[in-house]
């Protein structure tokens, strides 16, 4: 479009055009248009990503430019939004509706032990967020957000959030005021606002909120890019023909079910902590992988005592300060043979303006709770390159895999010794 163009009018054309081809493809393939009707599934196919991309930048930028420069503040600011989240998945709002149907203010007020008025008033402000809908006055009923926030993994994050992680949050710059450049995961915002506990101290200490935090964590699967069912795209697998992969930090072994199942020649063994391992890990494990995942308790900053071809990190960086970081992969030295190999999976953070910006700013985000809970970071590729570095100079970098539309890529390193 030509320079003189105002922005707003050409951002208007580029909206036009492009919900044109959005609303054709979905029309060809059989897909419901978007919508906020409860029986709203959404259904994209890979061929549109750009064309929503596009759409959502556009459309956010034209929403900006259009509001007060105090109202972009306030839209990024206002936190009584995530206090009305919590209400909602606290009091379990989503569960009261029955599907398709609805229920009154005051039998919702009935429910909470709350006044009519008092949960209306609450419950209006959701309705403001596309989160429930009054289809007549005075009745609730879903949207396809409150129906999507029944999920009890998705309702748990949301209490997480607003319980535990905003009140840290508030802390982040007290905390880098207190201690500035810290990598200690107990010099932490989340540790300003626990009364001196960290998140491991936490997670020890008062199950209640270990369950929510384990709940929060367990709400990442849901989150585009990052479900675990992509894991078999996300490298060539196959090629490491009949490999033994010691997944470090790999939990309870979800990484190695999904690996382990597609990949027949490969076995893996899963460390981690005792507390993860429970009853020993692989409660988890169907029957016919069990001859080929084995479990074994192992602590991520102890020297690695099992020598194989490959090992594999999947998110088990970025939690981290470099200096830990770097712990990690030194531990791993004393079992490693010339020629294996490290596939870390973990988040390559895009340079500013790169990727489409709704995905900047998600990914920023999580950035910042990263540092909250223990002063970790997401790592560009140059600070990747750096920390491999830091550790030993004969951990050499052969290849970055960022498959498209996955947030998290996997690092190709090398032993050379
Ligand atoms: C962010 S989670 C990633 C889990 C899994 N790899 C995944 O992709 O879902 C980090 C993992 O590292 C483990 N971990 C953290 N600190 C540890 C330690 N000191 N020793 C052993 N494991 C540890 C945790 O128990 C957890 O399973």
């Amino acid at each position: 479009m030509a320079g003189n163009t105002p922005r707003i009018v050409e951002l208007a054309a580029q909206i036009s055009t492009s919900v044109a081809q959005l609303q054709e493809q979905l029309s060809a393939q059989g897909l419901p248009s978007p919508s906020f009707d409860e029986s709203f599934n959404a259904t994209y196919p890979p061929n549109v990503t750009q064309l929503r991309d596009s759409l959502l930048d556009a459309s956010a930028e034209l929403h900006e430019l259009l509001l007060d420069p105090l109202m972009v503040l306030f839209k990024f600011a206002s936190i009584s939004n995530l206090a009305i989240i919590d209400l909602v998945a606290r009091y379990k709002i989503p569960e009261m509706i029955p599907p398709g149907g609805r229920i009154s203010f005051e039998e919702i007020g009935q429910k909470v032990g709350l006044e009519t008025n008092v949960i209306r008033r609450f419950l209006r402000n959701a309705m403001a967020m596309h989160i429930l809908e009054e289809p007549e006055p005075g009745m609730v009923a879903h949207t396809s957000i409150s129906k999507f926030l029944a999920n009890p993994a998705i309702n748990g994050w949301a209490e997480f959030e607003g319980r535990d992680t905003w009140p840290a949050s508030t802390r982040i710059v007290d905390a880098v005021q207190k201690w500035p450049n810290s990598q200690l995961p107990n010099e932490t915002a989340w540790v300003l606002a626990n009364n001196g506990k960290s998140v491991q101290d936490v997670i020890a200490t008062e199950p209640e909120r270990a369950m929510r935090f384990a709940n929060g964590m367990g709400a990442i699967d849901y989150v585009p890019g990052y479900n675990m069912s992509l894991l078999p795209t996300v490298y060539d697998w196959a090629s490491l023909g009949n490999a033994k992969i010691v997944n470090v930090g790999g939990a309870m072994g979800q990484a190695a079910i999904e690996l382990t199942k597609n990949f027949p020649n490969l076995t893996v063994i899963v460390q981690d902590s005792a507390a993860m391992m429970g009853g020993g890990g692989g409660q988890l494990v169907p029957a016919e992988l069990k001859d080929r995942i084995t479990f074994q308790e192992h602590e991520l900053f102890a020297p690695q005592n099992e020598t194989a071809p490959v090992y594999f990190f999947r998110l088990a960086f970025r939690g981290l300060g470099d200096q830990f970081a770097e712990r990690i992969l030194k531990a791993q030295i004393p079992a490693l043979e010339p020629g294996a190999k490290l596939l870390i999976q973990d988040v390559v953070m895009p340079e500013h303006d790169v990727v489409p910006l709704w995905k900047e700013r998600t990914q920023r985000s999580v950035d910042m709770a990263l540092q909250v809970f223990g002063n970790g970071r997401e790592r560009y590729l140059d600070e990747w390159k750096a920390l491999l570095a830091a550790a030993d100079k004969r951990f050499v970098l052969e290849k970055v895999h960022v498959p498209k539309d996955n947030l998290l890529g996997v690092l190709e390193v090398t032993w050379k010794a």
